[in-house]
């Protein structure tokens, strides 16, 4: 397609959206625009965007496409300026927002014009804030939720997607309050126990200080999206907060269940709570990417003995086999190690452990 597209917020989200759609669209222009003149100047310098625009409304006016992709609050007060601007008939003004509720109900002044707005949240991204965590590849086979109002007309849901097609999403079409119910559970509520864990163990390690150096493994796990963007997320828990305080009230009562088993060393019970979670985690489907996004990790037991990472690393790059991330788990000092590789894809994983067997005798699994 052609046209003008303006990414307001050229962070994670913003910043790899503008790249999906300049690989597909090559002929459209990408203007982007980022209060933070830093994020947007990085953006143009690494290619994610054309232009920078100087102000929104310098954007705005002519765009076929007006993405937000800044954070939930900012974004109601972006559509309240937009909704003020002579902005093209035929635009369509879509966000990125991780709540849909309060967003939606502000769009309501850039309708009233007679402008097209269609809620939309891509359901996967990072920990990683900024332009220079952005790629073309985030939202691969993740659901693209959409949230349209019961006016908008399919043409104009089918030129959002078309512009969109580049994300390899899949497009989920549900009424902003079972949005925000649906994210409030899967993803919303797990960031608030990520960071309680985190803060009940920073707590008390101030009297242990062997705590840090244990806390591995199923620690980082379980924990790695408390070191997402602490704005973000307090932004994100006071729209959706009527229904995190009815999570945190069942939470609370389930914890209190848990504890009078504990209390009552109730094991047959206590088997049961775990078992009933494994069953559960284990049926969730693999290959889909949720809120969550899931990494393909090869376990690699290796001897403890410098070099060993480079030895494995090189295997790989022989086969051209690429991977996103790499760490050991320190799960037990001067014995063997364990390296996790993450890779992008399930084929990449399974070639790697082919590669790394025909090249070694080090011992490979996959972790779920
Ligand atoms: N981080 C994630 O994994 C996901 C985030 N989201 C949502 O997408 C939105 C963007 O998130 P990220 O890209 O992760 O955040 P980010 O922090 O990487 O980027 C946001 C950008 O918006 C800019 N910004 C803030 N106020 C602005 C304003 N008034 N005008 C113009 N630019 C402004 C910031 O300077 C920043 O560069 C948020 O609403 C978030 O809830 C949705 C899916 C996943
Ligand atoms: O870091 C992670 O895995 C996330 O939880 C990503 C994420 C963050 C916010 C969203 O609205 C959707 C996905």
């Amino acid at each position: 397609m052609k046209g003008r597209v303006f990414v307001i917020g050229l962070g994670l989200i913003g910043g790899s959206l503008a790249l999906c759609i300049k690989k597909e669209h090559f002929d459209s222009e990408i203007v982007g625009f980022d209060i933070n003149y830093e994020q947007a100047r990085l953006a143009k310098m690494l290619g994610v965007i054309d232009e920078i625009a100087v102000s929104i409304q310098d954007g705005a006016i002519g765009a076929d496409l007006i993405i937000i992709a800044a954070p939930v609050n900012e974004t109601k007060e972006i559509i309240h300026l937009l909704s003020e601007l002579p902005l093209n008939k035929e635009v369509i003004v879509t966000d990125t927002g991780s709540t849909k509720g309060k967003i939606v109900e502000s769009s309501l002044s850039l309708t009233r014009r007679g402008f097209t707005f269609i809620g939309g949240h891509p359901m996967a991204g990072s920990h990683k804030s900024g332009v220079s965590a952005a790629k073309e590849i985030l939202f691969e086979n993740a659901f693209y939720l959409l949230t349209p109002e019961d006016h908008i007309e399919n043409s104009k849901m089918d030129t959002l997607k078309e512009w969109l097609i580049g994300t390899h999403a899949k497009f989920l079409t549900i009424t902003p309050e079972t949005h925000d119910y649906l994210t409030g559970i899967v993803s919303h509520f797990p960031h608030i126990i990520a960071a309680s864990i985190v803060r009940q163990t920073e707590r008390l390690s101030e009297s242990e200080g062997l705590i840090p150096r244990l806390a591995a493994g199923g620690f980082r796990d379980i924990t790695r999206i408390a070191s997402s963007s602490p704005k973000m997320w307090k932004d994100i828990l006071l729209h959706n907060r009527e229904i995190l305080i009815e999570l945190l009230n069942q939470w609370l009562s389930e914890m209190n269940e848990v504890k009078t088993l504990l209390e009552q060393e109730n094991s047959t019970a206590i088997y049961n709570y775990f078992n009933q979670a494994k069953q559960f985690r284990d049926g969730l489907p693999q290959k889909e990417k949720g809120a969550i996004p899931s990494f393909y990790d090869l376990y690699v037991d290796i001897p403890d003995y410098p070099g060993v990472i480079s030895e494995i690393t090189g295997y790989l790059a022989k086969e051209h086999i690429s991977i996103t991330n790499i760490r050991i788990l320190e799960t037990r000092e001067d014995i063997n190690g364990v390296l996790v590789i993450s890779f992008q894809t399930e084929e990449d994983r399974q070639r790697a452990e082919r590669c790394i067997g025909s090249y070694s005798n080090y011992a490979t699994s996959v972790g779920t």
